[in-house]
């Protein structure tokens, strides 16, 4: 008579289920059991303007505290409402000294929905373009990367836009894994999420052309080596100071990046560079996505070792 069925698992492609995001004038959500009132925010400046919204400075008003709240716009279409759920069901989801964390996320009634996390002094990865960065630098940056890669995958988040720009540094010498926007949570083993979301220049071969004759079945769902050529692609930009794969084109059509990415050879550190390091982006920019060693092996290898 009493009898008691567990409900289904949500697919992961559905819009998300979860807890509904709290209004700013009450009580607002948290991976941390403290509060902040985002009435008790102080906007100090403008940090960025991303394309979903502002990112401000702000600070609390009795603790000083400083923290980043990105504010994203109001008048979203239903794809960008669909990634800002993604965004804030992963953001409540992870809690690692690698991954940028979020104190709390507000909704005014009108819809507005701001999200309050860490801030990070020295700004994006992509400030250290034009700067000589040398290998034990690249190597304390890479070191982090992957330990938050790996905690993702872990979790089976797959980030699907690591590039500078998502990466956040501070004055600690501390490197965090930021913007959860196209990133999804793999529910099935068989999920094929390598389609085509991401920044194009940083995306694998297997992602820009996932119908290419070459690209197997089981290339399709391994996502998270998608992760690690674009973490590839980005130590080897930081290395050399302009985006890798077409020195001279800033911003590449999508035709020359098509051809660069898939018909190209894999782009490889300089002659100059130690051995070490070269063997590291190699196997970061394996075009066979089964080749390419996972966040946990990279940890492990040689470049990252010796510069312990
Ligand atoms: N936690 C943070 N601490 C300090 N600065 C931040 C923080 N988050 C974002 N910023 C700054 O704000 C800018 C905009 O960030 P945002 O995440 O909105 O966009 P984006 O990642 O640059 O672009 P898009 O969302 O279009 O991919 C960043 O480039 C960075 O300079």
């Amino acid at each position: 008579m009493n009898l008691k069925l567990s409900l289904p698992q949500a697919p992961s492609t559905s819009l998300p289920c979860f807890i509904p995001i709290a209004t700013a004038s009450t009580t607002v959500t948290s991976s941390t059991s403290n509060t902040i009132s985002a009435s008790d925010l102080e906007r100090v400046n403008v940090l960025g303007f991303g394309s979903g919204g502002t990112v401000y400075k702000v600070s609390h008003k009795t603790t000083s505290a400083t923290y980043a709240l990105k504010k994203v716009k109001e008048d979203m279409d239903s794809t960008s409402r669909h990634q800002l759920l993604r965004e804030t069901e992963i953001l409540r989801l992870v809690d690692s000294p690698y991954v940028v964390k979020c104190h709390d996320i507000y909704e005014k009634p009108s819809g507005e929905v701001s999200i309050l996390m860490e801030y990070m002094d020295l700004g994006t990865l992509e400030s250290l373009r034009g700067n000589v960065v040398k290998e034990d630098q690249l190597a304390l940056i890479a070191r982090q990367v992957l330990k938050g890669l790996s905690y993702l995958h872990g979790l089976k988040i797959v980030h699907r836009d690591i590039k500078p720009a998502n990466l956040l540094r501070n004055s600690r010498e501390e490197v965090k894994i930021a913007d959860f926007g196209v990133s999804k949570i793999m529910v099935k083993s068989l999920d094929k999420s390598n389609t085509f979301t991401g920044t194009c220049a940083y995306m694998s071969p297997e992602r820009f052309d996932s119908e290419a004759a070459d690209v197997s079945e089981e290339d399709k769902s391994n996502v998270y080596a998608g992760d690690i050529w674009s973490f590839g692609l980005t130590m080897l930009e930081i290395l050399v100071g302009h985006f890798p794969l077409l020195a001279h084109e800033d911003k590449p059509d999508w035709a020359t990046l098509m051809c660069a990415v898939c018909l190209g050879e894999s782009p490889k550190a300089p002659e100059e560079c130690s051995e070490e390091l070269k063997s590291f982006v190699d196997c970061c920019l394996r075009k066979k996505p089964s080749e390419r060693w996972t966040a946990s092996q990279l940890l492990n290898h040689p470049f990252l070792l010796q510069q312990d």
